[in-house]
């Protein structure tokens, strides 16, 4: 379980996200659907203790988690893709995920980078390919390998969507649900996509100016006209 109580987030003098209660219980599939500038990126950045200075409660499986840099929380079971997808540009596909599986405790390794490829199909036939020459599409898919290699608990996904064909995002539904049945893994997926955040998960939290300002069922989401029209101008 993943739990936020009154969580503030500050870059420098700017306070950015503003006492937001998150629960994310073991296996649960959550969206949080924001516009561009609502603190969707800020969240993960707090949970993963990459970037803003953070106050107020934040537990993982009840340990606390203030003072653990990311590396410690990524030992802990948490995988963060970020919007970047950081793929090292000058290795390979393959070397790509052996660094990640180098990176990785014994304890969290499951498949070895060969297993993983077998698991990405669309990543053999480029295994050997530089990550800096492949498209938007295939680096995401291989962030999400390189994630999956270290058996999360809790996969953090920011905006995988982004600048990508359709064909690849329907593949990137079924790449999520894997990795989540496989691993046992919560998620909490950070989007603007309505479509696939729906496909991906059970439950959504709406951000706006840093504050959760709705929290509910797809069905609940379904039935808030006002809600889905005044924080993200969709009926
Ligand atoms: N490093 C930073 N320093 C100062 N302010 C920042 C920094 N990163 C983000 N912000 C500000 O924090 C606010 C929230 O940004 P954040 O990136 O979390 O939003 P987001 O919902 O992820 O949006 P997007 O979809 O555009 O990435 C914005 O006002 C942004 O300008």
């Amino acid at each position: 379980m993943l739990e936020t109580k009154c969580l503030n987030a500050f870059y420098g003098d700017s306070h950015i996200l503003h006492g937001i209660d998150l629960k994310i219980p073991a296996g649960a599939r959550v969206a949080l659907l924001g516009r561009n500038g609502a603190g969707k990126s800020t969240l993960l950045k707090s949970l993963t203790n990459a970037g803003p200075t953070v106050k107020g409660e934040l537990r993982f499986n009840g340990e606390d988690l203030h003072g653990l840099a990311s590396f410690d929380r990524a030992r802990m079971g948490i995988a963060f893709v970020p919007e970047d997808r950081r793929i090292l540009g000058s290795m390979s596909v393959l070397e790509n995920l052996k660094m990640a599986w180098k990176g990785t405790p014994e304890s969290r390794r499951t498949n070895s980078p060969e297993e993983m490829l077998k698991q990405f199909p669309m990543l053999i036939p480029i295994k050997d390919r530089a990550g800096g020459l492949l498209s938007g599409g295939q680096q995401q898919i291989l962030a999400m390998a390189r994630a999956a290699i270290a058996n999360p608990t809790m996969l953090l996904l920011d905006e995988p969507t982004e600048g990508l064909s359709p064909l690849i995002v329907e593949q990137l539904v079924q790449d999520v649900k894997q990795i989540c049945q496989r691993c046992e893994s919560s998620l909490l997926l950070c989007e603007q996509s309505v479509w696939f955040s729906r496909k991906c998960t059970d439950y959504v939290h709406l951000i706006d100016s840093g504050r959760l300002v709705f929290s509910g069922t797809w069905a609940d989401f379904d039935a808030n006209d006002d809600v889905r029209m005044k924080y993200l101008g969709v009926s």
